[in-house]
């Protein structure tokens, strides 16, 4: 049979130039790429065997083998692994194997890959690296079962396409077979391939090879020497995890996130360490500093790798971290769990939900650390996962004390892009304050330029602004934080305390009858026409009741399609500005002047204009405008 050429999809075409052009300074990744698809392809064989001894055929000696052919200018690298059937070759090696393609697509495009080729790391496009160093990649590859004479070769000279055959290969496993390029003959040299393994891939588990000539003295003749091949071993093998921290070197550290996470940039935060007791394992956790371009998607894998007795049991172990901490990254290893358990094993397993409230603990308490060391680098973490952080006050009832404590928040006394916590907001609030308020928008130029805030301004009471679109869900679960209640700027009934109360009476009589018949024209729209407590500037503006949704949210619902509830809201009305005055004697001189109830529908277009939606019709709002302006132009 002969080869049968494929297209790569256009996603591995654009992959390909961008590796072969912009990530061409960090080319030794590629043997760091490989190892690890080779280690990984290991793993699953050997927990694969666990249950199908067959699959073994007899040899279970796990090794990654480099072998520099300096004839050929070829380096391979070969695994005893789980190897791949036709169809798995032709996904694994021919796609992106990404759910976000589509967001992949847009990322190539951006200004910020050009900048940092290194971020196209995280979208797992290992093995195409090796067409920096190579013009041609074949793949001879058996699936662990499968007979010797139905293996397969993939090959690829990187022109946008590549071969499919069926192959011999006597024993199970992937060769990956690198042309080497002209400029990358450097990687047939023993020195460099050495210090590559000792770099990237030391701590991989299993043994990797590669024979090397040794000069002996020659048992016949002393003065001479003789050369002789021997295997060596070039990685150390030693689990990071389980060594002791002090052996361990930041750059190690480093060197390992990046193993498991495919992130270029070092880690914000390690933690890493052993617990003893009930349940006894090794947890070495790292804390991201940058937010990987899928962590919102659905598919987003969670938690640790799980090592069970040094066997990869799993690549994320969802069961050991609450979603809320889904940026966490890391490794656990126990020796409590049955080496073969499966994922719904561990759903409700006694000792996962130990780690994991242990891990959860761990997490909380050195991002509270870094919170009170270094407040700097804890904003900017912040800045990239606290969004994700806070969910964890919507689900997790027991910590949402604790994570409150972590949350951080602009606010009316922050400058610009400064943020600040509950607490210090707390040691702010005015003698006579008692709730803590707040304010949900878009951004906080929205925020600031609103009329819900008019009143706190004048008397200089601060008010934080929560951008995140589902703030006001979380703050409402929340409640309140230190016995001090929380206040939305938006809702209810605002009573900052203050006022003569017989002088808000008296108002309140004066302006009744007109907001009655205001009441009676809106009835179709608000619940209530009543006096403002937060107005200062603005005539008019709308209130969600205490319990309703935030109009942040409501706006939110909406676009999703979703049905809110309208009618709900009550119209607030500043009795001090100089209109509401005017309606006001008017009233009293014609009750039934049909400007007051033109002015009515004016108000209540003017709030929704001022809550960011549009006037019930635009077109009449802007006739109504434009009469009324031509009316008292004075020209
Ligand atoms: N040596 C190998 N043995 C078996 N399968 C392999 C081997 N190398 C690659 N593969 C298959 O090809 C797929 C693609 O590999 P690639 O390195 O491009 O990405 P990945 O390893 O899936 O992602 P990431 O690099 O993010 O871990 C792997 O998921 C695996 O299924």
């Amino acid at each position: 049979m002969t080869a049968q050429k494929h297209p790569f999809k256009a996603e591995v075409n654009k992959i390909l130039e961008l590796m072969i052009h912009s990530l061409y300074s960090h080319k030794d990744i590629f043997l760091r790429e490989l190892l690890s698809n080779a280690s990984d392809a290991i793993d699953k064989a050997r927990y694969q065997s666990l249950t199908d001894n067959s699959l073994l055929e007899g040899g279970d000696d796990w090794k990654i083998e480099l072998i520099a052919d300096k004839e050929a200018g070829t380096l391979t690298v070969r695994d005893n692994g789980i190897g791949m059937t036709r169809d798995e070759a032709a996904e694994a090696l021919g796609t992106i194997a990404h759910s976000g393609t589509r967001e992949f697509m847009k990322m190539l495009e951006s200004r910020e890959v050009k900048d940092n080729p290194e971020l196209i790391g995280q979208f797992g496009v290992g093995f195409y690296s090796a067409f920096m160093v190579a013009d041609q990649v074949s793949v001879l590859t058996r699936k662990a079962g499968a007979a010797a004479d139905q293996a397969l070769l993939w090959q690829s000279d990187a022109d946008g396409s590549y071969s499919m055959d069926v192959a011999d290969k006597p024993a199970r496993g992937t060769d990956v077979i690198l042309r080497l390029k002209d400029d990358a003959k450097q990687y047939l040299e023993e020195w460099e391939l050495r210090k590559i393994v000792k770099q990237y891939s030391d701590f991989i588990e299993y043994p990797i090879v590669m024979n090397v000539s040794r000069s002996k003295p020659d048992p016949d003749d002393a003065e001479k020497t003789i050369s002789e091949t021997v295997e060596e071993t070039l990685n150390s093998r030693k689990a990071i995890w389980l060594k002791d921290k002090t052996e361990i070197s930041s750059e190690e550290y480093n060197e390992f996130y990046k193993h498991i996470s495919h992130d270029f940039s070092d880690p914000a935060r390690i933690i890493h360490y052993r617990a003893e007791g009930t349940t006894e394992f090794s947890a070495l956790l790292y804390l991201p500093s940058k937010r990987p371009y899928d962590i919102f998607y659905q598919d987003y894998k969670i938690g640790p790798t799980l090592y069970v007795r040094r066997v990869q049991i799993m690549d994320h172990c969802e069961a050991m971290l609450p979603t809320w901490l889904r940026f966490v990254r890391g490794v656990v290893e126990s020796s409590d769990l049955p080496l073969n358990v499966s994922r719904e094993m561990l759903q409700d397993n006694q000792v996962v939900n130990r780690i994991k409230k242990s891990l959860t603990k761990k997490v909380l308490d050195s991002l509270a650390d870094m919170k009170k060391d270094e407040p700097e680098a804890y904003a900017t973490f912040y800045a990239e996962f606290g969004r994700i952080l806070k969910e964890g006050i919507h689900h997790d009832f027991e910590r949402r004390e604790t994570i409150a404590e972590l949350l951080l928040f602009e606010s009316t006394a922050t400058e610009v892009g400064q943020k600040t916590t509950l607490a210090e907001y707390i040691e702010r609030m005015q003698p006579e304050q008692k709730e803590i308020y707040y304010i949900t928008a878009s951004d906080r130029a929205s925020a600031e330029a609103s009329p819900y805030l008019e009143v706190f301004r004048a008397k200089n009471i601060e008010v934080l602004i929560m951008t995140d679109d589902f703030d006001d869900i979380i703050i409402s679960g929340l409640g309140a934080y230190k016995e001090k209640d929380f206040q939305s700027a938006l809702k209810g009934d605002l009573d900052l305390g203050d006022g003569d109360k017989d002088e808000k009476e008296e108002k309140k009589k004066a302006f009744s009858d007109l907001l009655g018949l205001m009441q009676d024209e809106l009835k179709d729209l608000v619940s209530e026409v009543r006096l403002s407590g937060r107005l200062k500037d603005s005539a008019v503006c709308l209130v969600a009741g205490e319990h309703d949704l935030d109009p942040k949210m409501a706006r939110m619902f909406q676009a999703m399609g979703q049905e809110v509830p309208k009618g709900q809201r009550v119209l607030e009305v500043n009795p001090d500005h100089e209109l509401i005055g005017r309606m006001k004697e008017l009233f009293s001189q014609t009750p039934d002047s049909p400007r007051l109830k033109e002015y009515t529908g004016l108000l209540y277009d003017q709030a929704l204009l001022l809550e960011g939606e549009a006037p019930r019709n635009p077109a009449a709002f802007a006739r109504s405008l434009a009469k009324l302006m031509a009316e008292h132009s004075g020209i």
